[in-house]
């Protein structure tokens, strides 16, 4: 009888772990595989597939524990510097083209057709790796929708534009698949900004002037976090590729793009910015960059606007002169003047207010800035507020912009509060 029951309850047992067995069966599978791609996606957020990894050899910090915090914006990083290069590729042709179409805005400002077209392939770049991601662009297509000519020039631009890399061009897109998707791209950059998410500021052709006149120009984008740059990229096809190379007074006005001219800059915050020779295909190695430590202020040189009515020539004079800067000013367009004072070819940016009421745009400087500051500099308005990038298109609760290196800022918009105070 005993033995009976004890059979029994050894089938209860058998039957038991038979139905746990067919159970984790069934279940299994589904649940097995959800960890997998659960992992699968863990690892390509922390470890993205990434030609930069290869192509940088590693530009930023190398140990390990900060490898894995500083992934978090390498491919905006990659991304951002490519789709800036590919633009380049477009408004290098139009430079050389000579056939400048420009346009008169209600603003009276240039527009080119390589403007429309850099924002075309730009992006749609973006767009491409990030869909949700807004723009807050200088152009729109208002002109291109209304004119077919322009529209048809533009888009054969846009279509010889590629990287004669297949695995960059790729990475960033490949072309632009029509015109409509071209009008789209263009129209992608009305975003209003603000201080929440994350928000691109483009200027495809900063420096219109400057491109115009055959002097520096520059095609500038930075990815803003909660209204704070932190990511910028600047590509500069008139600045020589020689970090070293000194400002020459012709810097500004007879620039081509000859060889060993070409400089893209980069920068994320937080990690250190670099300088690497612009090319048409994949990207070349970077080196970091880092502004000039100045121990005398009057040895420094200063960088501003070409356009009197951009930046007031009359007041940066006066400050330079109060800092006992001897040395003339070097004037250039385009935020190639933040590059060049980052890889400590210049020292100082002075941008003393022309004007009451313009407000500075943000595309403007929010590439320039984050490059500066990471290559050790310091950025406010010329009050030494700082610039608030997070209330709109523009910098309107700001006036005119100051950078220097970090050692020397507080002398520096000391003496620029001064100069502006003796106005008031
Ligand atoms: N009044 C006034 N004050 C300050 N800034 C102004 C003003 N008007 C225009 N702009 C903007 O200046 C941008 C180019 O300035 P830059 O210093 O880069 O170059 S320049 O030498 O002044 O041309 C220029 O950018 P681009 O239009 O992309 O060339 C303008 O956005
Ligand atoms: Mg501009």
């Amino acid at each position: 009888m005993t033995s009976f029951f004890t059979q029994l309850h050894k089938k209860k047992i058998t039957l038991l772990s038979l139905i746990i067995l067919a159970t984790s069966f069934i279940l299994a599978p589904p649940f097995l595989s959800r960890s997998v791609s659960r992992l699968v996606q863990l690892k390509s957020h922390l470890y993205p597939s990434s030609a930069i990894q290869q192509k940088l050899r590693r530009p930023f910090n190398t140990t390990p524990n900060r490898y894995i915090a500083r992934m978090a914006y390498e491919n905006e990083l990659e991304v951002a510097l490519l789709a800036v290069q590919r633009a380049t590729l477009l408004t290098k042709s139009v430079f050389h083209s000579h056939s400048k179409g420009t346009l008169t805005k209600s603003d009276n400002s240039p527009v080119t057709i390589g403007d429309l077209g850099a924002q075309a392939l730009i992006i749609s770049s973006i767009k491409h790796v990030f869909p949700e991601d807004e723009v807050v662009g200088e152009e729109d297509a208002d002109d291109l929708r209304k004119d077919e000519a322009l529209r048809s020039l533009v888009w054969d631009l846009v279509q010889a534009a590629k990287l004669d890399d297949s695995a960059a061009e790729d990475k960033i897109g490949g072309p632009i698949k029509s015109v409509d998707a071209m009008l789209d791209s263009v129209d992608s950059g009305r975003s209003a900004g603000g201080r929440k998410g994350r928000i691109w500021a483009l200027d495809p052709i900063d420096g219109t002037k400057g491109f115009l006149r055959g002097g520096q120009y520059a095609v500038c984008l930075a990815l803003m976090i909660d209204g704070v740059p932190t990511v910028g990229v600047i590509g500069t096809p008139n600045l020589p590729v020689d970090d070293k190379a000194p400002l020459d007074a012709d810097i500004g006005a007879n620039a081509d793009d000859s060889d060993g001219k070409g400089v893209l800059f980069g920068a994320v915050k937080g990690e250190g910015a670099t300088s690497r020779p612009l090319s048409s295909g994949g990207l070349k190695e970077g080196s970091k960059i880092f502004m000039k430590p100045l121990n005398d202020i009057s040895q420094a040189t200063f960088c501003e606007s070409v356009e009197a009515g951009h930046s007031s020539h009359g007041d940066n004079a006066a400050i330079a002169s109060k800092l006992g800067i001897t040395k003339p000013s070097v004037r250039m367009d385009s935020q190639a003047k933040y590059g060049s004072i980052a890889r400590g070819a210049g020292d100082l940016y002075l941008r003393l207010p022309v004007s009451k009421t313009y407000q500075e745009k943000i595309w403007d400087h929010a590439a320039g800035v984050v490059i500066v500051q990471e290559a050790g500099g310091e950025v406010t308005d010329a009050w030494g507020k700082p610039l608030d990038f997070g209330i709109g298109r523009t910098l309107k609760d700001n006036k005119g912009v100051v950078a220097a290196p970090k050692g020397v800022f507080p002398r520096v918009i000391e003496v620029v509060k001064e100069v502006l105070g003796a106005k008031e």
